[in-house]
């Protein structure tokens, strides 16, 4: 569809934005089940690289649904979606140089990859969030599971949706096992040995 466009390219790089902030932008892609603990890391995470002096940034499911993704639902294509407009947003904010860390189900294994081959080499980051449907149900955190095993939310993953486990994911947390701390301590440890920090 997209015809006689030009990419205008800046004065500025992107190397040029990472040395004025002194990081190193990279995507941060958790996903897993809802309740898996995802937006709980993902703010934890963000606020200790805060102190650390470092900006980061976090995409969330609800609140980019509530806004860029409002007309989005949740078939396979809406979801397809959804993962597809992250996916081009946190490339934006990679190239301005920002940590992203997005929290997003992303239950397909090819929308993750497609994110994966948009972005500069070693700049996505797959953390598996990985929590038995079990545990999260018995968090239920928003009282989501219950109304789809009453059938009130067609479509929910886990339930009446698929969810599909990542292949290779660079971190996997268990966060039935291990604590928010050593989750984030985790990612931050990852980040450090691979020089992102
Ligand atoms: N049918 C269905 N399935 C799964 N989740 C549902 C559904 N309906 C609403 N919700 C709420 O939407 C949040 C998930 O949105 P996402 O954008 O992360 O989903 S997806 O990546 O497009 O699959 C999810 O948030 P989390 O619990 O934080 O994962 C729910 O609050
Ligand atoms: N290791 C952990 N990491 C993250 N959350 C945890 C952990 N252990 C227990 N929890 C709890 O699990 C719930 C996860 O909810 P939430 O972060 O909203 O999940 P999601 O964003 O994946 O839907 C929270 O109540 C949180 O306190």
């Amino acid at each position: 569809m997209a015809n006689n466009l030009f990419w205008h390219e800046g004065k500025i790089t992107a190397e040029d934005r990472e040395k004025l902030l002194g990081q190193k932008g990279v995507v941060i892609w958790l996903t897993g089940l809802s309740g898996s603990g995802k937006s709980t890391i993902a703010r934890e995470l963000e606020a200790v690289l805060y102190r650390q002096g470092k900006l980061a940034y976090v995409l969330d499911g609800d609140n980019i649904r509530m806004g860029l993704n409002k007309d989005l639902g949740f078939s396979e294509k809406d979801r397809q979606e959804n993962i597809r407009r992250i996916g081009e947003v946190a490339k934006l904010f990679v190239d301005a140089g920002i940590i992203v860390i997005t929290a997003f189900i992303s239950p397909f294994r090819a929308d993750r990859d497609k994110v994966r081959s948009i972005l500069p080499a070693g700049k996505f980051i797959e953390v598996f969030v990985d929590c038995p449907l079990e545990v999260c149900e018995a968090r239920d955190v928003k009282g989501l599971y219950q109304k789809a095993r009453e059938g009130k939310i067609p479509e929910f993953t886990g339930i009446t949706s698929p969810y599909e486990p990542p292949v290779k994911p660079e971190i996997t947390l268990k966060t039935a096992e291990q604590s928010l701390e050593e989750c984030v301590d985790i990612i931050l440890t990852y980040l450090r040995k691979n020089l992102y920090l």
